[in-house]
C-alpha cells in the first residue's frame, strides 16, 4: 500500500490548495482543487484510507473489492477521473454511472456515511478550505440516492 508519507501529503496539500484564493464564481472547483494533479493526489490518499477502513469494509461485497490491493490503481484512476468531471474539469470519466457501479453492493446509509466521513477527513487532512470542502461534499451528497437506492440523479457537471 502506498500510504502517503507526511512529506508527500504536505506536497499534495500544496497542489490541492494552489488556487483556492479565487472565489467560486471565478474558477471551477476543479481548478480550485489543484486540477488533475491536486485531485489525483487527494484520491491517492483517500483510496488508501478507504481500503483500510474497517467500517467501509464491513459490507462483504465492498470488502471483496477493497480487500484486494491489486484493485487500488484502477480504482484510483476511476475515482480520480470521476472527481475531475464532477468538479467541473474536463470530461474524462470512462466508468459506470453511479447507479450501475453500486447496485450489486447493496450499500446502506451507514456504509455511505462511512465513505463520506473518509472523504471529508481526507479533505481536512489536506487542509482544503471550508468553501471548497463544502462544495465537494455537496456533490457527494447529491449522488447518495444513486449509491444507496439505485435512484438516478442528474449529473452535476
Ligand atoms: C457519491 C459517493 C461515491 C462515489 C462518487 C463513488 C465513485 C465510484 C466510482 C467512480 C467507481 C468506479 C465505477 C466503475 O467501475 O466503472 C466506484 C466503484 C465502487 N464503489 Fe463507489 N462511489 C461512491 C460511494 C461508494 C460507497 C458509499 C461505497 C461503499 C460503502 C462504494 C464502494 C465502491 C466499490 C466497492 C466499487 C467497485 C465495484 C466493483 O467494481 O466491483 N462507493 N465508485
Amino acid at each position: 500500500m502506498s500510504q502517503a508519507t507526511q512529506t508527500e501529503a504536505k506536497l499534495i496539500a500544496e497542489q490541492v490548495n494552489e488556487t483556492t484564493d479565487a472565489g467560486p464564481g471565478e474558477v471551477s472547483l476543479y481548478e480550485r482543487l489543484g486540477g488533475t494533479y491536486g485531485i489525483s493526489g487527494a484520491v491517492d490518499i483517500l483510496v488508501d484510507r478507504l481500503f483500510a477502513n474497517v467500517a467501509v469494509n464491513a459490507n462483504e461485497a465492498v470488502h471483496a473489492h477493497h480487500g484486494n490491493p491489486a484493485n487500488a490503481p484502477g480504482y484510483k484512476f476511476l475515482v480520480t477521473a470521476w472527481s475531475i468531471e464532477a468538479a467541473g474539469g474536463p470530461k474524462c470519466y470512462p466508468g459506470l454511472d453511479m447507479v450501475a457501479a453500486h447496485t450489486s453492493l447493496h450499500i446502506d446509509t451507514a456504509g455511505f456515511d462511512a465513505v463520506a466521513t473518509e472523504i471529508a477527513a481526507t479533505l481536512s487532512f489536506l487542509g482544503v478550505p471550508a468553501g471548497e470542502h463544502a462544495e465537494f461534499m455537496a456533490i457527494i451528497e447529491h449522488y447518495r440516492p444513486s449509491v444507496i437506492d439505485g435512484t438516478p440523479v442528474p449529473a452535476l457537471a
